[in-house]
């Protein structure tokens, strides 16, 4: 961990700087950046980035317009590289694969592999519009990951229960409320059974009314599942709710971190103290 993430008092997290580590010490690591560049022309958006993330918790990562937070998803879902750096999740690389005893860059193959454990819901729900409901969550468990389509198929009857649109099955996703189609795209990605979810501004795109309906779906999957999340929004109440640890970004840097109960109530830095004050 860099010096840059040094939280502030011993409030925040050890003094390694692990993130999201409890005060047990048993946690595991699932996601690892490590010195991770990315830039876009000559604009450096992340800043040699160290990062952790531990399994089966849940990190919120907040700051201003710009800051990188949705880069840090992309680059997990590998729609982009990083510059420089590392990136691992779980024991493998998502950057690199070993050949030969050597490192080298990941190929197609390895990276699809390691993807297979990191699901995202997007902010636009991105669902097939021209398939119905159960055959945009069975596809995927289908075509990727070789399931049994009876098998996906109630797998899929499941978690629709879990979204709360069992009686949506039959539709296309055009027949519903942008709230419904977003929870749908929730149980897509939980379909695949990923060890990670990440979630970027998921309910930017609703209706101010829709939106309580998605964010008690997240509720109830963090409070009821072990899965991990890696979540960039701009809802601070959901945050609070949910998060095991707020990492406040400005400038491709992770400034500040610690339990939400901190960094919403005590933040050390004068960048997150502007930035909730004009979010809260
Ligand atoms: N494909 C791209 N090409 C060029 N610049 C990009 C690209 N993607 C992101 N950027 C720039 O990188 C910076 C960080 O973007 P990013 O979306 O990660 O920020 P963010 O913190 O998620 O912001 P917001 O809260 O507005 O979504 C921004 O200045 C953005 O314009």
């Amino acid at each position: 961990m860099s010096a840059d993430h040094t939280p502030p008092n011993d409030q925040a997290g050890p003094a390694d700087g692990n993130p999201s580590r409890t005060e047990t010490g048993t946690d595991t690591e699932l996601i690892r950046f490590d010195s991770v560049t990315k830039r876009f022309g000559t604009h450096t958006v992340l800043d040699s980035l160290d990062m952790t993330v531990y399994s089966g918790k849940h990190v919120t990562l907040i700051g201003p317009s710009g800051s990188g937070k949705t880069t840090i998803l992309r680059l997990l879902m590998t729609l982009l590289k990083p510059d420089e750096g590392t990136i691992k999740v779980g024991p493998h690389f998502l950057t690199h694969e070993e050949k030969a005893g050597k490192l080298v860059p990941a190929g197609e193959k390895h990276i699809r592999e390691v993807r297979k454990n990191i699901g995202m819901v997007f902010q636009q729900f991105n669902l097939f519009p021209n398939m119905k409901v159960l055959r945009n969550i069975t596809e995927a468990p289908v075509h990727v990951l070789g399931l049994d389509k009876d098998a996906a198929e109630e797998r899929a009857r499941e978690l629709l229960d879990l979204v709360g649109l069992t009686e949506h099955l039959d539709k296309y996703p055009t027949q519903l409320s942008g709230g419904q189609q977003q929870r749908v795209a929730i149980a897509r990605a939980l379909a695949m059974r990923p060890q990670v979810l990440l979630l970027d501004e998921v309910t930017s795109a609703l209706d101010p009314e829709l939106v309580a309906g998605v964010l008690d779906v997240l509720r109830d999957i963090a409070h009821t599942t072990d899965i991990t999340m890696l979540c960039v929004t701009h809802e601070m109440n959901f945050a609070r709710d949910i998060s095991d640890c707020v990492m406040m970004f400005d400038s491709g840097r992770v400034i500040e971190f610690g339990p939400p109960e901190q960094i919403f109530s005590e933040p050390e830095h004068e960048r997150t103290r502007e930035f909730l004050s004009a979010v809260l």
